[in-house]
């Protein structure tokens, strides 16, 4: 997995954590989940070297988040899971030390208060990623039309077109019951501007759809050594006293 720096100079909203259940605070002025998302906006998936990126058209308020634990409404700029070699691990959260075996994250940034997401990025109320946890099971058909363009970007820095994808299909059936707290981006620039919302229904997706996850590659595709890209998740950050809210009790 990804070790990089174990802590940021002075991080202490690092993610990704471990949510202990027992120890979240039941918040009830937290609200539903706003998801409003124009598969329209869809644009492309690339392999960016870490992950595999599918971006979205963010110049206008067309893909949105807002309500959960937000003030603001928030734009969608681009979805990526983190997988781990074997079905035994590959998330970045877990809950009560419990490992899935995918992770996607749905990545927004603050549009009522910033013009960019390269802003946003900076600032501690910037951005909102939505975690689902992914299970092997039954084949998931919404994932199946990203699946089969995997092939296509198997090295890092390949990109091809991708477009009219509702992300929203990626969502569980409950989406009012999520764990959120303050933290931080889980792989560099690391900065500490993301109110995570991690969903506490996980989505399924089948053994065969994961297996075309790991068939993608970290390395491009003039390096002599090919790499898998399997495990690139970060290693667990400390809770340095922070509080796990829920939405449900
Ligand atoms: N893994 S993550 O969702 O925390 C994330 C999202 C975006 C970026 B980034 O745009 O650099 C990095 C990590
Ligand atoms: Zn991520």
């Amino acid at each position: 997995m990804w070790q990089g720096p174990l802590a940021v100079p002075g991080g202490d909203r690092q993610s990704p954590i471990d949510i202990v259940v027992r120890k979240s605070v039941f918040d009830s002025k937290l609200k539903p989940l706003e998801t409003e998302y124009d598969p329209q906006t869809c644009q492309q998936i690339w392999n960016n070297g870490y992950s595999f990126l599918v971006e979205y058209d963010d110049t206008t308020d067309k893909s949105t988040l807002k309500g959960g634990p937000l003030q603001d409404k928030f734009r969608l700029c681009q979805f990526h899971f983190h997988w781990g070699e074997s079905n035994a691990w590959g998330s970045e959260h877990t809950v009560d030390r419990r490992l899935f075996p995918a992770e996607l994250h749905l990545v927004h940034w603050n549009s009522d208060k910033y013009s960019l997401f390269e802003e946003a990025v900076m600032e501690d109320n910037g951005l909102a990623v939505i975690g689902v946890f992914l299970k092997v099971g039954k084949r998931h058909e919404g994932l199946q039309k990203l699946v089969d363009a995997l092939p296509a970007i198997r090295h890092k820095d390949s990109i091809v077109e991708f477009t009219r994808f509702d992300p929203g299909c990626l969502l569980p059936a409950n989406t009012d019951d999520y764990w959120t707290y303050h933290g931080s981006l889980t792989t560099p620039p690391l900065t500490e501007s993301v109110t995570w919302i991690v969903m506490k229904q996980h989505i399924e997706v089948s053994h065969d759809q994961l297996a075309v996850f790991r068939s993608l590659l970290f390395t491009s595709a003039e390096e002599e050594v090919q790499k898998s890209m399997v495990n690139n998740f970060r290693v667990q950050q400390p809770l340095r006293g922070r509080t796990v809210r829920s939405s449900f009790t």
